[in-house]
């Protein structure tokens, strides 16, 4: 069988490379385009022979296109213009002109590829650049499904949630395919069960649960209405957690189907010393970090503000596992700072190491950065990349 020739778009650090090599499909990276240039070194460094061009899309003519003559495109277009948080400048976002580009050469190309990946974030689903995207995957004759996904339904302790969308050139539907619905688990899983066992200890016990929505896990997302605000009703326990809060990460530690963050941590050894919070962000900070422990079975989406911007960037790890949040934070506000401080670094906080969050998002052990990338550099290639196993799992779905 021929190998299938891929077009990797906005490739970053490689993601999609990786999760095209644990697909097993027998393809071949003809292209990868990117203009950042550091991005650039890192997948140089690890995907040494694949032909890399460092330019913009649109400067890519309809003629190059042809004459790369690729079956299969894999591309993360930038999600700024979609995300909750930032402007949603959609199609009016410079940013999008891109993808719109490539939008525009699809139905020109002299011979249209037969898979087509599309990664965003949450929130592309409503745009109106999600909407020529299917309207030229119809125009062309590709069937296409669409999902909203997390690393959390393959039992990794990390939300990231994402949309995706796999599209095909036949004239038959996906044998999963579920048309105008937007899935949230792989087609070979069952929805998950709500689990029932809240409880901690002291909390009102009675109320019936149903696990919050993946979306509040994701930074920034504050309360459940998404306000920012709690409501009289949700007041604050301590380290201004409500206890609709705490019952959602404790029954999220007690999911037996996710592994514990433990399985994907380095070793502890001197050179952790570097990621210790710093003191003036513990103080500043405390009350809004998501702290877990290495026996938790969660995290937070890591952003690429990791490790410098403190608040709502993704999880920090508590290193002393047998001191308790609550001994710490309870009345903390009535201490000096020095007291504070004091009490604070018990907890031994400390950030997750790149590679640790490239083990979270599922690189390979044998996937580096080169030397001279800074570690602001790596946090922020991270945060702007993928979960390979998400991805490698949506290519089989996609070319099975
Ligand atoms: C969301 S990131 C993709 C990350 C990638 N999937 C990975 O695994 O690292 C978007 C990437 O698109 C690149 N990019 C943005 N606009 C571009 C353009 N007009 N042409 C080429 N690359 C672009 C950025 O430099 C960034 O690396």
């Amino acid at each position: 069988m021929a190998l299938v020739r891929v077009l990797e778009l906005y490739s970053g650090i490689g993601g999609m490379h990786q999760a095209l090599a644990e697909s097993c499909l027998p393809a071949e990276v003809i292209a990868a385009v990117d203009v950042n240039t550091v991005a650039n070194e890192v997948y140089k460094h690890n995907f040494p022979s694949t032909q890399l061009w460092t330019k913009t899309i649109e400067g890519i003519t309809l003629a190059e296109f042809n004459r790369l003559s690729f079956d299969m495109i894999l591309m993360s277009p930038p999600c700024q213009p979609f995300t909750r948080i930032g402007l949603q400048g959609d199609l009016s976002d410079p940013r999008t002109k891109s993808f719109l580009y490539i939008l525009d050469i699809l139905p020109r190309l002299q011979r249209l590829p037969k898979y087509i990946l599309v990664e965003n974030v949450k929130g592309f689903e409503a745009s109106s650049a999600r909407d020529q995207l299917i309207e030229t995957l119809e125009k062309c004759g590709f069937k296409y499904q669409e999902f909203l996904l997390s690393p959390t339904c393959l039992g990794i302790p990390n939300s990231r949630l994402r949309y995706f969308l796999i599209a095909k050139l036949q004239s038959e539907l996906f044998s999963f395919q579920a048309p105008g619905q937007i899935l949230e688990n792989f087609p070979d899983q069952k929805p998950k069960v709500p689990v029932k066992h809240t409880v901690i200890a002291g909390l009102e016990k009675k109320r019936s649960f149903t696990p919050t929505k993946e979306e509040n896990l994701e930074p920034n997302s504050g309360s459940d209405d998404g306000s920012g605000q709690c409501s009289q009703k949700e007041a604050f326990l301590f380290k201004l957690e409500t206890v609709k809060e705490m019952e959602r990460k404790w029954n999220q530690d007690s999911d037996f189907s996710i592994q514990m963050l433990k399985d994907f941590l380095e070793e502890d050894g001197e050179e952790m010393s570097q990621y210790f919070l710093p003191s003036k962000a513990l103080l500043r900070y405390a009350f809004l970090l998501d702290i877990v422990t290495p026996t938790c079975r969660r995290s937070t989406c890591f952003t690429k503000g990791y490790g410098h911007y403190v608040e709502g960037t993704g999880s920090v790890l508590q290193m002393a596992e047998d001191v308790q949040l609550e001994s710490v934070f309870k009345s903390i506000e009535m201490l000096s700072e020095e007291e504070k401080l004091m009490k604070l670094s018990t907890l031994k906080l400390r950030y997750f190491t790149p590679r640790e969050i490239a083990n979270l998002h599922g690189f390979s052990p044998e996937f580096g950065f080169p030397d001279k990338i800074t570690m602001k550099q790596r946090y922020r290639l991270l945060g702007n990349s993928l979960n390979v196993h998400v991805v490698a799992k949506l290519i089989s779905f996609l070319t099975g």
